[in-house]
């Protein structure tokens, strides 16, 4: 039997590994097995901590409910700095990704800021299936049309909407994240600028469908919410779980992601009853 945590930021929710000590026989079938909802633990993104390389605190890897690996979680970054910081009596760690490293820092009040690096807006970056430019998407389905894409490490399209409650989200959500023009598939943002520094946000997570928050995915709207001159560069994100407070800093174009942890239970698992 395995000790797991099941955590969240926002209600987007994680089952946590522990494979510092030593490798876990995780499958990708495993991964997806666990993360479902009726038949395992249920889980929005499975999150195995691996011992951390020369210049990080931990490593974290990602996998989606549907088996797939991601280079970024928003939400999980800050659940897994928060425990390794705990462990450590410290106030700020590194955590390294597929993707890169991301410094969180702890904040009075329970709330943790997660340096999610980089917005990285070329086409072939986000990436997409050919030339075009990431302010203007030529993507339309249903009501929404015109995202704006880049990647924060993963894939994210963003379409800017004036009735964020029209949007029929698990209908176009899926077909958004397969269209042809995302190599990779995407994680599908729908938001609405309610003011300069607010808006509100629903994601499309690939491999996983509808979340209660993705922080990858605020990262991604803030972003594009400035190129497109909708928002200044700090903004609340409302999403369904909860607020995150976002910041596109210009000196360096890094992402400032600030927001909750939370554990919700713990529990051990047996790794061999999820096929092999
Ligand atoms: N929930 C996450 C994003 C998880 C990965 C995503 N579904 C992908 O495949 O890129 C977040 O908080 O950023």
């Amino acid at each position: 039997m395995i000790p797991f945590r099941k955590m969240h930021g926002l209600g987007n929710d994680f089952v946590v590994l522990d494979a510092r000590a030593g490798a876990l026989p995780v499958t990708p079938a495993r991964a997806a097995a666990i993360a479902d909802r009726h038949f395992g633990i249920g889980c929005d993104q499975f999150i195995v901590m691996e011992p951390p390389p020369a210049g990080a605190d931990v490593f974290m890897r990602i996998r989606n409910p549907d088996g797939s690996e991601a280079g970024a979680c928003g939400n999980a970054t800050r659940c897994i700095a928060a425990l390794v910081a705990d462990e450590r009596g410290a106030d700020r760690v590194v955590v390294r990704t597929i993707a890169g490293d991301l410094p969180v820092e702890r904040l009075p009040g329970g709330l943790w800021r997660a340096d999610m690096g980089p917005a990285r807006l070329g086409w072939r970056e986000v990436p997409l299936a050919r030339e075009v430019d990431t302010l203007h998407l030529p993507l339309a389905l249903g009501p929404v049309a015109d995202p704006a894409a880049c990647s924060m490490g993963n894939p994210h399209a963003t379409f800017f909407v004036d009735d964020f409650d029209a949007i029929p989200v698990t209908e176009i959500g899926p077909r958004l994240e397969h269209d042809a023009i995302f190599p990779d598939r995407a994680n599908i943002g729908f938001a609405q600028v309610l003011a300069p520094d607010r808006m509100r946000l629903v994601i499309w997570e690939r491999g996983a469908g509808l979340t209660l928050a993705c922080g990858s995915g605020a990262c991604a709207a803030i972003v594009n919410a400035v190129r497109r001159g909708l928002t200044g560069r700090r903004a609340t994100v409302t999403m369904p779980g909860g607020d995150l407070v976002m910041e596109w800093r210009e000196s360096d174009g890094h992402v400032l992601m600030t927001g909750p942890v939370a554990t919700a239970f713990t529990g051990t698992l047996d790794l061999g009853a999820y096929g092999s």
